[in-house]
C-alpha cells in the first residue's frame, strides 16, 4: 500500500509562517501586494489562481489581477509588465506560463523588474538558483516538488530521479536543484525513446506533463517514489494529474495526489517569495 504525500500538511506548515511575517510587514506600514497577470482561461492557470487569491486572503497578503486575451501582442505585454514594475503599491508580479506560443517568451522574462520577479522567471534570478544560491526568489512549482520529495523523508544522495519535464517553469530549475541535492537526474521530454524504461528504473520520478491520467502503475514498481506535477482536466472535466492516481497508489512506495500534493505547496511558496519582496523593497526604501 502506498503512501500518500500531503502537501496540504506541508503547506499548513509554510503558511504559518507567512502569516507571522505579513503582520510584521504591515505593522510596519508595508502591505504585501501580488499582481496576478493571466493570458486566457487554462485550466491549470485558473486552479492555481483560485488557489493563490484563496491563500492571499487567508494570509492577509493584497491581490491585483489583470486578465488578457490570449492574442495579446508581445509590445503589449511588455507594456503592461513596465506599468506593474513602476506601480510602488506592488510587492510580486506573478505571469502564468506557459505563455502562448506567439509571445517571445525570452523578451518577458528580461521584462520583469528583478526585485518583483516572485515566480523567479528573470533569467539573471534562475542563474542564482542554477547556481546554487537560493537567498532569492526560488521557482515555485520546482521547490514545491522538491519540498516534497525532503518532507517524505527521502534522502536524495544518490538517488535517481527522472523528471518529466524540461520547460524552464519546472523542469530545468528542478533538475538543477535536484543536482545541488546530490541526485542524479534524468530529464525525459516528448522525444525521450522507452520512457518506461527510465521511469520503472528511477527512484523518484517527477511529472509535469499536462495529460490527465497518462502514466498507470505499468510505468512505476513497488518501490518507487511518485510526485505529480500535472495539473489538467480529465474527460469528465475534474481536475487531475499526470498520474492515474487509483491505479497506481497501492503499486508505488510513496505518491502525491492532486489535488492536496504539490500544487498545494507551489502557491505557499509563491508567497513566500511576495513576502521575500515585500521585505526586500521595505529594506530598499
Ligand atoms: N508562472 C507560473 N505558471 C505556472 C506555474 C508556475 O510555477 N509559474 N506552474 C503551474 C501551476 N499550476 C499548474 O498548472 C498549478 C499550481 C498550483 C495549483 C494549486 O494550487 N492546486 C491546488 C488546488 C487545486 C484546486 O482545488 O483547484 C492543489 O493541487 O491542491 C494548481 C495548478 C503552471 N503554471
Amino acid at each position: 500500500m502506498g503512501l500518500t504525500i500531503d502537501g496540504k500538511f506541508i503547506a499548513n506548515n509554510i503558511k504559518k509562517d507567512i502569516i507571522k511575517k505579513v503582520e510584521y510587514l504591515r505593522e510596519k506600514g508595508n502591505i504585501p501586494t501580488l499582481a496576478i497577470v493571466r493570458l486566457g482561461d487554462n485550466p491549470g492557470d485558473i486552479s492555481y489562481e483560485k488557489s493563490i487569491i484563496k491563500l492571499c486572503s487567508d494570509v492577509n497578503i493584497d491581490t491585483k489581477k489583470f486578465v488578457f486575451d490570449n492574442d495579446i501582442s508581445t509590445k503589449e505585454l511588455q507594456q503592461i509588465l513596465g506599468q506593474l514594475n513602476e506601480d510602488t503599491s506592488i510587492s510580486g508580479i506573478l505571469l502564468f506560463r506557459p505563455l502562448p506560443e506567439h509571445i517571445d517568451e525570452n523578451l518577458i522574462r528580461n521584462s520583469i523588474n528583478l526585485n518583483k520577479d516572485v515566480d523567479c522567471m528573470h533569467p539573471l534570478n534562475l542563474e542564482k538558483i542554477f547556481e546554487g544560491d537560493y537567498s532569492g526568489f526560488t521557482p515555485c512549482t520546482s521547490k514545491a516538488a522538491l519540498l516534497a520529495i525532503l518532507n517524505s523523508g527521502i534522502e536524495l544522495d544518490g538517488k535517481t530521479v527522472a523528471v518529466i519535464n524540461r520547460s524552464m517553469v519546472v523542469g530545468k530549475p528542478l533538475a538543477m536543484m535536484l543536482l545541488s541535492n546530490n541526485a542524479t537526474v534524468t530529464i525525459c521530454h516528448s522525444k525521450t525513446h522507452d520512457l518506461r524504461k527510465i521511469t520503472k528504473s528511477s527512484d523518484i520520478v517527477v511529472t509535469a506533463l499536462g495529460r490527465a491520467k497518462y502514466f498507470n502503475k505499468d510505468y512505476f514498481t513497488n518501490e518507487s517514489i511518485v510526485i505529480d506535477v500535472g495539473v489538467s482536466q480529465d474527460k469528465n472535466g475534474k481536475l487531475s494529474g499526470d498520474v492515474d492516481f487509483e491505479d497506481v497508489v497501492n503499486n508505488v512506495r510513496m505518491i502525491t495526489p492532486v489535488p492536496g500534493g504539490v500544487g498545494s505547496i507551489t502557491t505557499c511558496v509563491l508567497l513566500e517569495n511576495v513576502v521575500k519582496a515585500c521585505m526586500k523593497e521595505a529594506v530598499l526604501i
